[in-house]
């Protein structure tokens, strides 16, 4: 499968080009960075640390787009929705790691999904795809007696909060307990807030030093609590996940998925 890294300075993009060098089937057919980034016309390769592959560092992702299969993209919500009308038109696969994406962002990649192939998820490693299962049915089980607190943590470069891995932990508990997620979020507390009210799913968000990603959903109930979590140690987990969800979509008709898809985990 001939893949397109976006972002490939990134610190994603760069895990991303040396998935794909390792992944077998897969060949690096292009990296994309924004018009005057200073990695144009570098070794893809040399940049991601793993000797040179003999593609550069292009600007143009139209014209490698339309002889590839598919893009790996974990850049930034203006540039996702510019790439995936892009991967539209080409007609292949876009696979979506980007987070921090708004409603109406999200309205234009399912637009673009009428035509391409997109797997988009906040978190694509295996982990974290199986603990939302788990959040899901735990919610289910305890009800509104039990309250849920997501709490996250990333490096200090992090820009989108919270996270959106967060996000889909608090989805798949809110899916457990059969409520909006957008009418229960509480993501911001200061000053005083008043008692907790009931059924709210709250959100907390640390930030500092060079954490990959660390998540808990806490189910705090009378006189007892439990808590979910999942720590991730290397950014190759999502980008090997990111390998495989373009891989199984290689073969799916036009349509937008989710890692629960890929790795086979839709109830
Ligand atoms: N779903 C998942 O499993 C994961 C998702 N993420 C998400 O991926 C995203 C990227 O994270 P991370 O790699 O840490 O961030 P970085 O800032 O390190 O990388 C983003 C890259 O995208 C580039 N970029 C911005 N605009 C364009 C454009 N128009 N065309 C081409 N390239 C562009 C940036 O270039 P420049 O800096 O020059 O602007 C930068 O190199 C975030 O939203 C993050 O939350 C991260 C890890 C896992
Ligand atoms: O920005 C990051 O680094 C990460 N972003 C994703 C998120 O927002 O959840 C996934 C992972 O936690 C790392």
């Amino acid at each position: 499968m001939k893949l397109v890294v976006v972002g490939a300075e990134g610190r994603m993009g760069r895990m991303l080009i040396r998935a794909v060098a390792e992944a077998e089937g897969c060949t690096l057919h292009g990296a994309v960075e924004r018009a005057g980034s200073p990695a144009l016309g570098q070794d893809a390769g040399r940049l991601a640390g793993i000797g040179d592959l003999g593609v550069s560092v292009s600007d143009d992702p139209l014209s490698l787009f339309v002889a590839a299969d598919g893009v790996l993209d974990f850049t930034v919500p203006a540039a996702t929705v510019a790439f995936a009308e892009l991967a539209a038109q080409a007609r292949i696969v876009h696979v979506v790691g980007t987070t921090g994406l708004s409603q109406d962002d999200l309205k234009r990649l399912e637009a673009a999904s009428y035509h391409a192939r997109l797997v988009r998820s906040g978190n694509m490693s295996l982990g974290v795809n199986l603990l939302a299962g788990l959040v899901r049915k735990v919610a289910a089980t305890l009800g509104e007696a039990f309250d849920i607190e997501v709490l996250e943590m990333h490096h200090r470069m992090k820009v989108d909060a919270p996270s959106g891995t967060a996000l889909l932990l608090g989805e798949a508990a809110a899916e457990g307990r059969r409520v909006s997620l957008a009418e229960t979020r509480v993501s911001t507390r200061d000053g005083h807030t008043g008692a907790r009210r009931p059924g709210d799913i709250g959100f907390a968000t640390l930030r500092g030093g060079s954490v990959v990603g660390d998540h808990s959903v806490i189910f705090a109930g009378p006189s007892e609590r439990i808590t979910l979590s999942h720590h991730a140690e290397d950014r190759g987990i999502f980008a090997r996940g990111a390998v495989r969800a373009a891989q199984w979509a290689f073969d799916q008709p036009p349509g937008l998925y989710g890692m629960d898809d890929v790795l086979g985990l839709r109830d």
